[in-house]
């Protein structure tokens, strides 16, 4: 039996990398928070010590700097792209390159530079590239989308065995925090008015649905995020389901008609999937 060296990657993860444009008094923010990882022929690195392979992760913390200042940061998924070509493109060692970037956004408060840190969902984009004359992919997506209604959920017809307690339920609460990535199919596309596509496709897909599993709500979320976007080939989604207990007040003399719920934060059930066209080309294994 020998033992040898299996898949690997390096890079520097999470660079927060923040530009201030300025258009006289005026000022923009773009808050990123990137993570690159690459790999190609590092055996040696690893089975012997020998770094002239290696592109340092400090150099690629430098670079995603000065990209940010020599091209500006317009759509995090350019900037992934730019910077994941880069790395294939000028070093002959780097085969592969991830770049994942997470979008933070500010809104202004008043006056030409004032802002304030949207809570609320956070963009994001995941590049990879074997080079510009390589396979490429583009996913883009968000993540901490919290979505909630108060009706329209039921949920019975389960499966049972001797530990099932859980009571059916034919009006629930249903709330979760969506991560979802979406899949394009080219590396050139309206980022920007893609995103508000799919953001729309999820809210409608959760809005819209009157609700028998968080799944069925997953399914329909996605459909309608691939429905009458055709540059788009594939979404995943992981969605925590929040779970609200109604909470027994018998014991204070009161009825509780689904009014009074406590709210849980864990355990929580875990729902995941993905929606996929049926000619969505396959991802190739070494970017999984
Ligand atoms: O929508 C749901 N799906 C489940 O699989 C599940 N399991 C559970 O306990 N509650 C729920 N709700």
């Amino acid at each position: 039996m020998a033992i040898v060296l299996g898949p690997n990657r390096y890079g520097k993860a999470e660079i927060r990398v923040v530009r201030v444009e300025r258009d006289g008094v005026v000022h923009r923010i773009k808050d990123l928070n990137v993570s690159v990882s690459l790999s190609g022929a590092m055996d040696e690195v690893h089975l012997t010590g020998d770094n002239a392979a290696v592109l340092t992760t400090d150099t690629q913390k430098n670079t995603v700097f000065a990209f940010a200042k020599k091209y500006g940061i317009g759509e995090i998924e350019d900037f992934g792209l730019l910077l994941a070509r880069h790395f294939v493109d000028s070093q002959p060692t780097i085969h592969h390159a991830r770049v994942e970037i997470r979008e933070y956004t500010w809104d202004r408060i008043s006056g030409p530079h004032s802002f304030i840190r949207d809570g609320g969902e956070i963009r994001t984009a995941l590049v990879r590239s074997d080079g510009s004359d390589g396979p490429e992919s583009v996913v883009s997506g968000l993540t901490d989308l919290v979505l909630l209604n108060s009706t329209g959920s039921e949920f019975h017809g389960f499966a049972e065995d001797e530990y099932t307690t859980l009571a059916p339920t034919d009006d629930r609460i249903l709330a979760t925090a969506v991560t979802a990535w979406w899949r394009h199919r080219g590396t050139a596309a309206s980022w920007g008015e893609s995103y508000r596509a799919a953001r729309a496709g999820l809210l409608a897909g959760f809005a819209e649905t009157h609700s028998l599993s968080l799944q069925q709500t997953l399914y329909e979320m996605g459909r309608r995020v691939l429905d009458g976007q055709p540059g788009l080939c594939e979404v995943r989604m992981s969605m925590p389901n929040k779970h609200h207990f109604l909470v027994d007040l018998e014991p204070f003399g009161m009825d509780n008609d689904n009014e009074v719920y406590f709210a849980a934060d864990r355990p929580y059930g875990l729902i995941e999937g993905s929606v996929l066209t049926d000619d969505a080309p396959p991802v190739p294994p070494h970017w999984h």
